[in-house]
């Protein structure tokens, strides 16, 4: 066998290590630079990371997060309204069930890092635990001002009051815990939702600056609602979520000759006017909360 017999290295080996060297740490520079020093904070989840932020994607992201908030409000269908979760408890505990259940799971959540998430906003924000987990380096994609607005009170107040009274029949089938549950991932899908919405403002504000900065600077609301409303797009999103709670929430048989007359474990057109009366202009009251302070 021919031994290549050794010698010292030619000066193009160091060169090319030199220009490999320096290209690298030239990368490394400018990505690092671009994700923790860009002046224009903003922050996003890894769906729409900052070049792939277009309404294209944030609209696909709202479309994906329908099929979670039907089935949320499929399950929670199941049981009977369960009145006595809500009511104040005697025993043990300060407050209602929910709120129990729900500042609990919140406050272990919160360990874990959930709320580090610039999508995710907790019902209960006073006196959270700091999270144990490693951050997440999410990329900046808001505005800073982002992290003031926060609407899940209303939310809160607005599910429990107004809308499971429209999906959940009336009865006490002693299942509190569980209702519980679904009643917490029916909220959290609709406050991902809606809080999604600065997401939505963002990626307009940056498709149209010059539209949006007047009514920015003059801090006028109407505007700004006027500016961001698309009606073909709403008229579209409720036909789709009805349709899909026709689909999710239809009952299936394997024998083709039972009686299909349609039955749905929620009635879509209460979907469809969930969405009407509340998402959708919950999720504009976000945006334009959102916008007032974009150029603070
Ligand atoms: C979210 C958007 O902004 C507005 C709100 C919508 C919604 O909440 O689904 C739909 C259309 C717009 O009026 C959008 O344009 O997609």
């Amino acid at each position: 066998m021919e031994v290549i017999p050794s010698s010292s290295p030619p000066f193009s080996l160091f060169f090319s290590l030199y220009i490999n060297c320096f290209c690298s740490f030239f990368f490394h520079f400018v990505i690092t630079y671009h994700i923790f020093m860009d002046p224009e904070k903003v922050v996003c989840d890894v769906a729409a990371s900052d070049s792939m932020l277009t309404l294209e994607s944030v609209r696909k992201s709202l479309i994906r997060q329908e099929d979670t908030i039907i089935f949320s409000l499929i399950e929670r269908a199941k049981y009977p309204i369960n009145l006595p979760a809500y009511e104040k408890h005697s025993a043990g505990i300060s407050g209602s069930l929910v709120e129990y259940i729900v500042k609990e799971t919140e406050a272990l959540q919160a360990k874990a890092g959930r709320y580090e998430s610039p999508e995710e906003h907790p019902f209960f924000p006073s006196n959270l635990p700091t999270s144990l987990v490693p951050p997440h380096n999410y990329p900046y994609v808001l505005h800073p001002a982002a992290a003031s607005t926060n609407i899940s009170k209303t939310i809160w107040d607005i599910y429990f009051n107004q809308l499971l009274p429209l999906f959940a029949v009336e009865g006490d089938d002693g299942n509190y815990v569980p209702t519980i549950a679904s009643d917490l991932q029916c909220l959290q899908a609709l406050s991902r939702r809606i809080h999604y919405g600065k997401f939505v403002a963002e990626v307009k504000y940056r498709d149209a600056p010059d539209d949006y900065g007047p009514a920015i600077r003059t801090q006028d609301k109407d505007a700004l609602m006027k500016l961001l409303t698309f009606e073909r797009v709403e008229e579209m999103v409720k036909r789709r979520v009805e349709k899909k709670a026709m689909v999710f929430g239809q009952e299936v048989s394997i024998n083709d000759n039972e009686d299909k007359a349609a039955k749905y474990k929620v009635d879509p057109f209460i979907v469809s006017r969930l969405y009407g009366d509340w998402v959708m202009p919950l999720t504009k009251l976000v945006q334009v909360e959102y916008l007032l302070r974009r150029l603070d």
